[in-house]
Parts: structure tokens; C-alpha cells; sequence
């Protein structure tokens, strides 16, 4: 473990001066200003220099839609670079105690924790997403890895007592070189759901983030640098579908973590079946919010905004099926619409604005085109799905829109049934416990459920009968890292966060011990 903090400190001085020249700039940095040159791969323990400079693709700002930096895709030789850097930090880190990887992680903890401002206002300028929730983001990075650094310690096999004073015990192993693949929701929380427990577990992780949001993950990894892990034990590769196939085909990656479409898992899936790997699949989802007339009316609203407008309404857990009970159709909807329209859409890194830019023109036109479908189809629109352009003129270029609340859905329309990913709210009637249930159930995806009652037989009942792995109860979206998050259905399976995370990141040997003659049937 000395050794290994020696070996890092070598070159931590260059590498916090790169950590600082970006986020030193973040303080005073406002929205329309900033320019990234820095490279943004990172294995070997420091920031790679991308290869085929050529392939480079424009990263844009959503809230300015000017360009912030270039991402290049990483080939097939700097994919090797990155996984053999990882190899050699597997080799070293899984030979360490779970207490001496728990003091190098909670140091990256803290760093994170120190740094949040600043990380979170990087994280805004490449995502759109309000400041007040990439802190939260932030915030939720640092628990994480805390949380998992507790867990390290703690891992550990049985003793089984044999016949004859045999016996066998099992030991806890890491997989090895693990693979995360990222959506671009939550760049530096997905980072770090997927980092903890890997690195927790003893393996080393080689991350692609989505090619839109490449920026703030290698700050992640120029943190958990600084707070001592082994060069190579956390690298960033960038790139989009080439990168990921390169890595999801690699002999060397025994894991494939990835969130990201249920299109996109299918592959993933495909291609880590050829290697016999092991896969997590944290896909999409299109989840029922269920609010019963004897619910706390006011809290149900706010649980409805809560389920449909974070990050601009790209996130997979997302109560986009609103389902109300008949008789308070019209209070609910008159709230929810007056709170809606009094949401603050503009500058990110404003503390007053509640909802940013989405994260591409593209995603802006296909929300658009969504609600565009919802009409022809009958729906109402109640409030916004429109393009918005904020006063201020730096917005201008700005991937906006208002957030929208649709009424008169049935639940065969487009927009109920398909993963939309923009704040676009679709709210349907309903008169019976059994029906709504039904209807709840009525998809392909699996990822999340919620229900607003005050009957609490009635909230557990409907809990056990939602085809989803996760059921809110009296609230929606909160996550926290101690309980296990994942999808039913075609939303995926395998889980992160919790205590079940670490089944996903390690493997159980047993070892088995004759203390006597061995038996000689020949
Ligand atoms: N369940 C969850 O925890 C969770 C969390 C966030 C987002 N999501 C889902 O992600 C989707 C939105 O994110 P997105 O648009 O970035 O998803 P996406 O599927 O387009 O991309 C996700 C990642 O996969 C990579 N990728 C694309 N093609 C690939 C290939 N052939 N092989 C390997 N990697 C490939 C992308 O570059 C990106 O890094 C939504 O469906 C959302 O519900 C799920
Ligand atoms: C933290 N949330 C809001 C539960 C989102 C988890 C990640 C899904 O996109």
C-alpha cells in the first residue's frame, strides 16, 4: 500500500496542475465562456493526448449551443493502451487489504466534496442541467464512493466445517478489468455509481462516457489519482459506439457496466455474450405514477414535478404516466399546470433556474416532434412543448423548451407509450385500484413506479404488484446510494448502489481442505 501511494505521488504533481487548470477556471467561469483544450482521455495515471485528432467531433454547450471542446474517438490501439494500463493497476490494487482501498476512496470522497462547486458548474456547462441539481449530483458521487469505501472493509467469504475435520472456505474475488459505459444524464454520477463498488471490490475500471458529455469524468479520474489509487486503476476513454464496441469486445474487460438506451443495452448485450461476460444493463424506462383521490394532494403535485422535470426530463426512472383518479382530476391538474408554467427555464448556472437546456438540438427536435405526435393523436396540450429562447441574448442559440403537461391521453398514444426523455408529462384518468394497476403494468419497460395514497394497506399492495424495481411511495426520484436501483423488463437487470452491488463486481471462490486420507475408489 506504501508502495503504492509512493508510486502515485510520482507524478501527482503534474497531473493536479491539469486537475486545477480546468477546474480553477470554473469560479468565475459563466455560462457562454468557457473553452476546454485539455485532452480528456486519461489512463497511465495522467490525461492521454487523442490520437487521430482528425476524427474530432464538436462537444456543444446546450445553453449556448456554442462549441466547449472536441471530442476525438479512441481507436483500437489507444482502447489496448487504456485496458492494459488498467491491468497493471488491477494487478497492484487487488492485492490490497478492503480497509487500505477504503482509505484511498474516502480520501477521493473528500476531494470530491471539497471540490463540488466547482465540479458541479463543469458538469452544468457540459449538460444543461441546473446548477441546483448537479450539486445535488455531486453530492451524491462523493456518498457514493464514502458508501462503498465502508462496504470494502467488510468483504469477506464463510468457513464450512466438513466431515473428518475438513473443511472449505470461500473468498470474495474481484472480476478484473471492468468496463462502464455512460449515458449523458449524469456523467459524473454515473462515473461514479459504477467506479465505487468496482473499485471497492478490488477490480480497475476502464470508463467511456456518453461523446456528449465527455468532460467531467476525467476529472474523476485526475481525483481518485490524487487520492492515491495505482496509475491506471480508473481510465477514461472517450468515443461513441466504435469505442464502446472495442471495449465491450475486448478479451481483457471481464464486465460490462452500461446505462444508456434499451437499443443500445441490446447490443451491449450481444457483444459481451461473445466473451462470456458479465453484464449490467441500466437501460431506459417509461415508468407509472399512480395518485389516488385520498392522496395529500399538494404533496402528489410536487411528486409529479419531481418525476417528470429533473434534467429537463431526460432521466430513465421517470414517472411520465401520470395516472389520476377520476375525482381530483381537476385540482390536480390545475396545480400542476400553474407550478409548471412558474418554472424558471434559462441560464444553468443561475441559482434561481429550475430547468435547463436539453442536451442536443437533436433531442430538442425529437421532445418537439413527441409532443408535436401527442396532438394528432388527441392529446391536449395544457402547458409549454415549445422551442423556448430565454432574453437573455447569450441563450439564443440554447437547446430550451418549455416544460410541458399533457391531458386527454389514452394510453395506446405515442407519448404514453414511448420513453420521450424531454419534460413532457402525459396524465390519463383512472377509476379503480385493479384497473390502474393493470394499466401501470401495461409496458415493455420496468425501471420505476410510484404511488401517492394515504391508505397504507393500499400503498403496499400496489408496491408488490408493480412490475418494476423500484416503487416510490409517497414521493418520486429520490436515490439514495444504500438502496439498490435497476429495472424489470426490458428496463435491464443487475443492480447499482446497495449492499447486492458488490454480487455485481466480484466472484466467490471456494477453496476446499482435506485434513485427512484422500477416499480411493480405483
Ligand atoms: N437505467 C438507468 O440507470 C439509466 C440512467 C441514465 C440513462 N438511461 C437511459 O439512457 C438513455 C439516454 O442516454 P443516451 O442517449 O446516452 O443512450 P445511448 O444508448 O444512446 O448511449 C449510451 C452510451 O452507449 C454508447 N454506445 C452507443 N452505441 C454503442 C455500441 N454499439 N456499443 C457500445 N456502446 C455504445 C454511447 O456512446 C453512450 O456512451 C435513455 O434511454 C435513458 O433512459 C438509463
Ligand atoms: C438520481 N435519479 C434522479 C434517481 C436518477 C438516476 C439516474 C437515471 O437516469
Amino acid at each position: 500500500f506504501r508502495r503504492v501511494r509512493r508510486e502515485s505521488s510520482l507524478s501527482l504533481s503534474r497531473s493536479l496542475k491539469m486537475a486545477q487548470s480546468v477546474l480553477d477556471t470554473m469560479p468565475g467561469a459563466a455560462t457562454g465562456t468557457v473553452l476546454l483544450t485539455d485532452p480528456l482521455n486519461f489512463w497511465d495515471g495522467k490525461r492521454v493526448k487523442p490520437r487521430q485528432e482528425k476524427n474530432a467531433e464538436p462537444v456543444f454547450e446546450p445553453a449556448t449551443g456554442r462549441v466547449l471542446c472536441q471530442m476525438v474517438p479512441c481507436g483500437a490501439e489507444e482502447v489496448e493502451e487504456a485496458i492494459e494500463s488498467a491491468h497493471a493497476a488491477y494487478l497492484k490494487w487487488s492485492k490490497m487489504a478492503g480497509m487500505e482501498r477504503a482509505r484511498v476512496m474516502l480520501e477521493a470522497a473528500r476531494i470530491i466534496r471539497e471540490r463540488r462547486e466547482k465540479i458541479a458548474k463543469l458538469e452544468t456547462i457540459n449538460n444543461g442541467k441546473s446548477i441546483t441539481e448537479t450539486l445535488v449530483d455531486i453530492d451524491i458521487s462523493w456518498q457514493t464512493i464514502e458508501y462503498y469505501a465502508g462496504l470494502a472493509g467488510t468483504l469477506a467469504g464463510q468457513h464450512v466445517q466438513l466431515p473428518g475435520g475438513s473443511f472449505a472456505y470461500t473468498r470474495r474475488e474481484p472480476l478484473g478489468v471492468c468496463v462502464g459505459i455512460g449515458a449523458f444524464n449524469y456523467p459524473f454520477q454515473i462515473a461514479a455509481w459504477k467506479s465505487a463498488p468496482a473499485m471497492a471490490c478490488g477490480n480497475a475500471i476502464v470508463f467511456k462516457p456518453s461523446p456528449m458529455t465527455p468532460v467531467t469524468a476525467v476529472v474523476l479520474a485526475e481525483i481518485y489519482k490524487e487520492a492515491g489509487v495505482p496509475d491506471g486503476l480508473f481510465c477514461v476513454v472517450q468515443g461513441g459506439a466504435d469505442t464502446g464496441t472495442l471495449l465491450c469486445h475486448h478479451p481483457k474487460v471481464a464486465k460490462v457496466s452500461f446505462t444508456g438506451s434499451v437499443a443500445t443495452g441490446k447490443k451491449v448485450m450481444e457483444m459481451s455474450a461473445k466473451g462470456v461476460k458479465q453484464v449490467t444493463l441500466e437501460l431506459g424506462g417509461k415508468s407509472p405514477l399512480l395518485i389516488f383521490k385520498d392522496c395529500e394532494l399538494e404533496n402528489a403535485v410536487k411528486g409529479a414535478l419531481m418525476a417528470n422535470f429533473l434534467t429537463q426530463g431526460q432521466v430513465c426512472c421517470n414517472g411520465t404516466r401520470v395516472y389520476v383518479q377520476r375525482e381530483i382530476m381537476p385540482q390536480f391538474l390545475e396545480e400542476v399546470v400553474k407550478r409548471t408554467k412558474a418554472i424558471s427555464v434559462g441560464d444553468p448556472l443561475l441559482d434561481g433556474t429550475r430547468m435547463g437546456a436539453l442536451i442536443s438540438k437533436p433531442q430538442l427536435e425529437k421532445v418537439l416532434g413527441f409532443v408535436n405526435q401527442a396532438k394528432k393523436e388527441g392529446a391536449k396540450v395544457l402547458c409549454g412543448g415549445e422551442p423556448f429562447v430565454p432574453s437573455d441574448p447569450k441563450l439564443k442559440g440554447g437547446y430550451f423548451m418549455s416544460p410541458c403537461v399533457l391531458d386527454n391521453c389514452r394510453d395506446d398514444m405515442t407519448c404514453v407509450k414511448e420513453e420521450i426523455f424531454g419534460p413532457v408529462m402525459s396524465v390519463l384518468p383512472f377509476d379503480t385500484e385493479e384497473e390502474v394497476i393493470q394499466r401501470a403494468n401495461n409496458t415493455t419497460f420496468g425501471l420505476a413506479s410510484g404511488v401517492f395514497t394515504r391508505d397504507i394497506s393500499r400503498a403496499h399492495r400496489v408496491a408488490e404488484k408493480m412490475e418494476a424495481g423500484t416503487c416510490f411511495i409517497n414521493n418520486y426520484n429520490i436515490s439514495p446510494v444504500e438502496v439498490p436501483f435497476g429495472g424489470y423488463k426490458m428496463s435491464g437487470f443487475g443492480r447499482e448502489n446497495g449492499q447486492v452491488t458488490i454480487e455485481y463486481y466480484s466472484q466467490l471462490k471456494t477453496v476446499v481442505v482435506e485434513m485427512g486420507d484422500v477416499d480411493n475408489y480405483f
